[in-house]
């Protein structure tokens, strides 16, 4: 799985239309979330998943941390892949592997200031349970772990797709104007973005979204070339 572009935090179907229609494939909807602030109902996000094409995806991203209750989720959703945000434990994510190796497995690596050596191992530890990992930047000022705009030390992230024998996603403070940069220095398999793409009220803005597109796809064709 290469150059896949995902644009998470879709808040209603009108967005997701929008987005579809820029030519991106995978849709990120965060659900219940600990902050209990989701942008979505979870009916609108399954109506909007439901209408997806065989090459398209809608990914739960989730905190949740057993498998049965991640599982569950997915199959009410019909999403066929998740991201993992939360500190879910190996064991758990072993399990969720084994009782469904249909849906696809992100997992999240959260970057913070000092925490690369944890994540390089957490990479080796999980990396046979999940398809893909995940980056994202961690804000010491909120303590959250996602959407939350920033980046982060990009040689961590490259390091991290040096030692990881899956794919990795990169995300966290992507936009149209770093994301060529970006894939020129982390070589990601897949980039991901979310407030970056958003406009002053708060929507995805078409522009900003053709931008990314376009740089992201320049930057995939000069490292694969
Ligand atoms: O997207 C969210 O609202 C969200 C909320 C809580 C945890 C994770 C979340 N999203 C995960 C993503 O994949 C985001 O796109 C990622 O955090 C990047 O966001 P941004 O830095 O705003 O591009």
């Amino acid at each position: 799985m290469k150059n896949i572009i995902q644009v998470a935090g879709i808040i209603d179907t009108k967005e997701a239309q929008l987005v579809l229609d820029s030519g991106i494939d995978w849709l990120g909807f965060p659900l219940r979330l600990p902050s209990g602030k989701d942008d979505i109902t979870e009916s609108e996000a399954i109506n909007i998943i439901k209408q997806l094409t065989p090459n398209q995806a809608g990914v739960l991203i989730s905190y949740m941390l057993e498998a049965d209750e991640v599982s569950t989720f997915c199959s009410q959703l019909g999403v066929k892949a998740v991201q993992l945000h939360g500190d879910i434990t190996t064991k758990e994510l072993a399990k969720l592997r084994a009782m469904r190796p249909d849906l696809f497995i992100l997992k999240s690596l959260v970057v913070k200031e000092d925490n690369a050596e944890e994540l390089l191992s957490l990479v080796d530890e999980v990396a046979e349970y999940v398809d893909m990992f995940i980056t994202d930047t961690f804000d010491p000022r909120t303590g959250a772990k996602g959407a939350t705009g920033l980046t982060h030390n990009w040689e961590v992230s490259a390091e991290l797709v040096r030692r990881s024998p899956k794919p990795l996603m990169m995300a966290g403070g992507l936009n149209p104007d770093n994301v060529a940069e970006a894939i020129r220095q982390v070589r990601p398999a897949a980039i991901d973005a979310h407030t970056g793409l958003e406009g002053a009220d708060g929507r995805k803005d078409p522009a900003k979204i053709a931008k990314f597109i376009a740089e992201a796809e320049k930057a995939f064709a000069e490292i694969t070339a």
